[in-house]
């Protein structure tokens, strides 16, 4: 077997993870390769974040032009979503990733490799025949949709498959109630589709606060996409005119395309761990605070560490974690103590920090600044009838301790939440602070008045 034994550092991953850690090391003088199994670029470019976002903003734009068509935007009840229009101009943005993420991996000097490598030894992988041996090794795979005792599972669709889609479904089932299956339904919905969402609990979008679900799936349903909840599925299978999907209580539905957003899962299989010396357990890799595995020489990186959420800005901090640990010695942990978050429905949801349930757990002295922002002049001026806030702070001192929003401008404006939480600004504050005027930002005072 040809070997190449030059190596300080062999990345496994192009996402955001990977080339995060590799461009560091490569930049401080290290020998590095990256190994990319499919084409180069990750998740977050090609088949999440970036193509998401991008049908998300025609979809927007479509929306609040009939919200708006009462009011002056002459035509707007009109206007309508054509998807394969939205489909080309999604990949002028996704196309040409691939190739110039190689390109810009090679220009670093970085060895930019495909294929699927395996470990064989603790310092050793093997790609296609040949032998790579590297002082430092991080595993940067990412997540696939978790594979689940349901019968029939091999006929869901992924959300790759849905963010590729030419035209949309007459029906779309989309399984479990969590970003992906939300997400997906707003886009569909008001693309023509008629879409069911089936979420096995009471709670869907669990980590998020519930009295802004709540109002969330409200909203979903006025616009026309149906809500079960207390719907477990437990099995799919092909019928005349598409496909049907089983529930627990014995529930059935049936679409043309279902769509499996019932969580994702660390990308592990098929890399030799146990040659490695790496221990996995439950499906996750073990890892202490640095982000080093049980083979102190490997570490891990964004969702393949599955430390933090399965997040994109996540993602980018593990890898400035590890590439600190690998160059200037272990000692930097993670911290994602201020981690915004947003699911990008219309109106968008939108959350950091503590809700009312974790404080409450916790055993936290908390209280609560919260309201209906509807009636706030920059939302109404868009048209959108949902939009409220919870905000949680400390009783009586008025430390930040989580965020929570629901509205046009909600991933906007949750950042500078996050913001003011990882500075140790209070309430007090933070309403202080001079924000451009009239924007999402300048209704922060009157959230926390
Ligand atoms: C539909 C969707 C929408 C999302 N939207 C958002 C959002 O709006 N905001 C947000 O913050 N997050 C979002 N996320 C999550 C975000 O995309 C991920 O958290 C992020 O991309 C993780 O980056 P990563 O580098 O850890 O992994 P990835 O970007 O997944 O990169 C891992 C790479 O490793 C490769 N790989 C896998 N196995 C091997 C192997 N054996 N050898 C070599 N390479 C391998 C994969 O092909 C992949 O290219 C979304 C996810 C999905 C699925
Ligand atoms: N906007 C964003 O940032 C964004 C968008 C998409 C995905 N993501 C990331 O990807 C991850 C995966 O997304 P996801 O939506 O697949 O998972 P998720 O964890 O957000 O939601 C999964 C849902 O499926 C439900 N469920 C599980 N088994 C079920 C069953 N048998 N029947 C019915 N419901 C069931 C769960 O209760 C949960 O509500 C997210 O956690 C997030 O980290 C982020």
């Amino acid at each position: 077997m040809a070997q190449d034994d030059g190596f300080d550092l062999i990345v496994l991953g192009s996402g955001t993870a990977g080339t995060g850690v590799a461009r560091r090391c490569r930049a401080a003088g290290w020998r590095v390769a990256l190994i990319e199994s499919r084409e180069f670029g990750g998740t977050c470019a090609l088949r999440g974040c970036e193509p998401k976002k991008t049908f998300w903003t025609l979809t927007d734009a479509m929306e609040r032009a009939r919200r708006l068509a009462p009011h002056g935007v002459v035509g707007g009840e009109a206007v309508a979503m054509d998807w394969a229009a939205a489909q080309r101009f999604k990949r002028s943005f996704t196309d040409p990733v691939p190739q110039r993420r190689e390109e810009d991996l090679e220009q670093a000097g970085i060895v930019a490799l495909q294929g699927q490598a395996r470990f064989t030894a603790p310092d050793a992988l093997e790609l296609g025949g040949r032998r790579l041996v590297a002082r430092h090794v991080v595993i940067a795979t990412g997540a696939h949709p978790a594979r689940l005792p349901i019968e029939g599972a091999e006929l869901m669709a992924t959300s790759d498959d849905f963010l590729a889609l030419e035209a949309l479904p007459p029906r779309l089932l989309l399984l479990g109630g969590g970003y992906i299956s939300f997400e997906i339904a707003h886009l569909a919905a008001r693309g023509g589709s008629q879409v069911r969402i089936l979420q096995a609990d009471r709670t869907p979008l669990a980590p998020f606060e519930q009295s802004l679900v709540e109002r969330l799936v409200r909203r979903s349903r006025d616009m026309g996409i149906a809500v079960e909840l207390e719907a477990e599925v437990s099995a799919l299978r092909r019928v005349a005119d598409g496909l049907e999907v089983i529930c627990q209580d014995g529930r059935t539905f049936q679409a043309e395309m279902v769509v499996h957003g019932l969580g994702r899962r660390p990308a592990l299989e098929g890399l030799g761990l146990e040659a490695a010396g790496v221990t996995v357990e439950k499906g996750r890799l073990v890892l202490d605070a640095h982000l080093r595995s049980t083979n102190p020489r490997i570490f891990a990186a964004g969702d393949a560490a599955a430390q933090g959420p399965a997040l994109t800005p996540v993602a980018s901090h593990d890898a400035r974690v590890v590439a600190s640990n690998l160059l200037e010695g272990c000692r930097r942990r993670t911290d994602y103590s201020v981690v915004p978050s947003v699911v990008f429905t219309i109106p968008s949801l939108a959350s950091v920090g503590m809700t009312e349930k974790v404080a409450k757990e916790a055993g936290v002295a908390y209280e609560l600044r919260e309201g209906d922002m509807a009636d706030f002049m920059s939302i109404r001026r868009t048209g959108e009838p949902a939009a409220a806030y919870k905000i949680v702070l400390e009783k009586g001192g008025g430390r930040i301790l989580g965020a929570h929003l629901l509205g046009p401008d909600a991933a906007e404006v949750i950042t500078l939440f996050g913001f003011a939480m990882k500075a140790g600004m209070d309430a007090a504050a933070l309403s202080e602070l001079m924000t451009a005027y009239p924007s999402g930002a300048s209704n922060i005072s009157s959230m926390l008045g």
